[in-house]
């Protein structure tokens, strides 16, 4: 269960795009820079910078794509190195445009917010924040190194002043938006361990009651379009009441873990094992000839019976089996799985029923 647990941490610091939202993402990068190409081209305004940066940034957009989908690279990896083009596109074109040669007017500052965006969307939380106030840096150091150039010393500080300003403001926002996820995405973890323990039998680690019954609804046993072929075996141990009493509750709870692990090897994966209660567990396995399914409780049986737990031996098992095709439905198969193992108690246990 701790292992549930962790996994949903591991993902709270993962990225939320998925390869394919990412390739999308890159498609809508693509349109948009040779939108604007397009428009600045035929407006005649586009600038030697953009005139080279855009087919650059197309090509490597391309080339991020293509690598997407024919390599094994990482995509955390992928991310970064999209995320790098941006974001070297968006502060270097906003400089060129705010050095002195190049030009009165630009609107490239207004696009840098993105970098921090995209930060956020593309990269893991924990490399996404170190990354922001790296190209916060560079964004304020590199406009202050242009500007400084053709302005005084206080206009300068005064553009680069307005826009540290309003990029801590995005930043900030940024960052709260997304404790708000990680709070909810930890809420949201939690609950979902806590619904998987009230589903674990937390003595023997295998489903409870409740856990198998959820399962059984789950499979839609009984449905008519899809009737299943299964058998029901329920397995209980003989004369646990004994045990109890001779070595005590602690050992007790030790012959149960140690035949639920024991019944957890002997089953195969795509069986189905739970503790119905107290000493008595199910297996529910699909698809199996009656053969086979008598061989598995044999296994069980035989099993079971060799096993030493503290120096304890000859503990013992009896099982009832029934099958889909006897009753109409699971609780009625349930039924008569439950008469052959009062049957095989009867008969003087360590016995395996299977018909009346
Ligand atoms: N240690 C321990 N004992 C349990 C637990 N749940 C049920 N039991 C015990 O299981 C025993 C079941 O006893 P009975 O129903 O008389 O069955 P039995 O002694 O196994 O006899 P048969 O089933 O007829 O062979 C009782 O002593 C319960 O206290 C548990 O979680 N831990």
């Amino acid at each position: 269960m701790q292992s549930l647990y962790d996994n949903h941490n591991k993902h709270l610091n993962a990225s939320s795009v998925s390869p394919r939202l990412f390739r999308h993402l890159l498609i809508i990068a693509m349109v948009g820079f040779s939108t604007i190409w397009a428009i600045d081209v035929s407006s005649g305004l586009i600038s030697s910078f953009d005139a080279r940066a855009y087919p650059i940034c197309l090509i490597a957009f391309a080339l991020m794509y293509a690598l997407s989908i024919i390599t094994k690279l990482n995509h955390q990896c992928l991310h970064f190195m999209t995320y790098f083009i941006v974001a070297g596109y968006l502060t270097s074109s906003s400089m060129w445009h705010h050095a002195a040669p190049n030009g009165q007017f630009s609107n490239a500052a207004q696009w840098l917010g993105l970098n921090y965006v995209i930060a956020y969307l593309f990269l893991e939380v924990k490399k996404a924040a170190p990354t922001t106030i790296i190209v916060f840096t560079v964004t304020i150091i590199g406009h202050f190194a242009v500007l400084i150039q053709q302005q005084s010393f206080s206009d300068t500080l005064g553009v680069v002043l307005n826009i540290a300003i309003a990029h801590l403001i995005y930043i900030f926002l940024l960052w709260t938006v997304i404790r708000l996820r990680i709070k909810t995405d930890k809420a949201a973890a939690r609950a979902d361990m806590l619904e998987n323990y009230a589903y674990v039998d937390l003595l023997t680690r295998i489903l409870n009651r409740r856990g198998l019954e959820k399962v059984f609804s789950e499979l839609r046993l009984d449905t008519e379009e899809q009737k299943q072929n299964y058998a029901i075996l329920i397995i209980d141990i003989d004369y646990f009441k004994q045990v109890n009493d001779t070595y005590g509750h602690v050992i007790g709870d030790k012959v149960l873990s140690h035949i639920a692990a024991k019944l957890s090897r002997v089953i195969h994966p795509n069986d189905l094992l739970g503790r119905w209660g107290g000493e008595e567990f199910l297996v529910l396995t699909l698809n199996r000839t009656p053969q086979q399914v008598m061989t598995l409780a044999e296994n069980v049986r035989a099993g079971v019976s060799h096993l030493i737990i503290d120096d304890i031996t000859g503990i013992t098992v009896s099982i009832g089996i029934a099958y889909s095709n006897e009753a109409h439905s699971n609780h009625d198969v349930f039924k008569i799985a439950d008469k052959r193992l009062y049957a095989a108690k009867q008969a003087g246990r360590n016995i395996i029923r299977a018909n009346d």
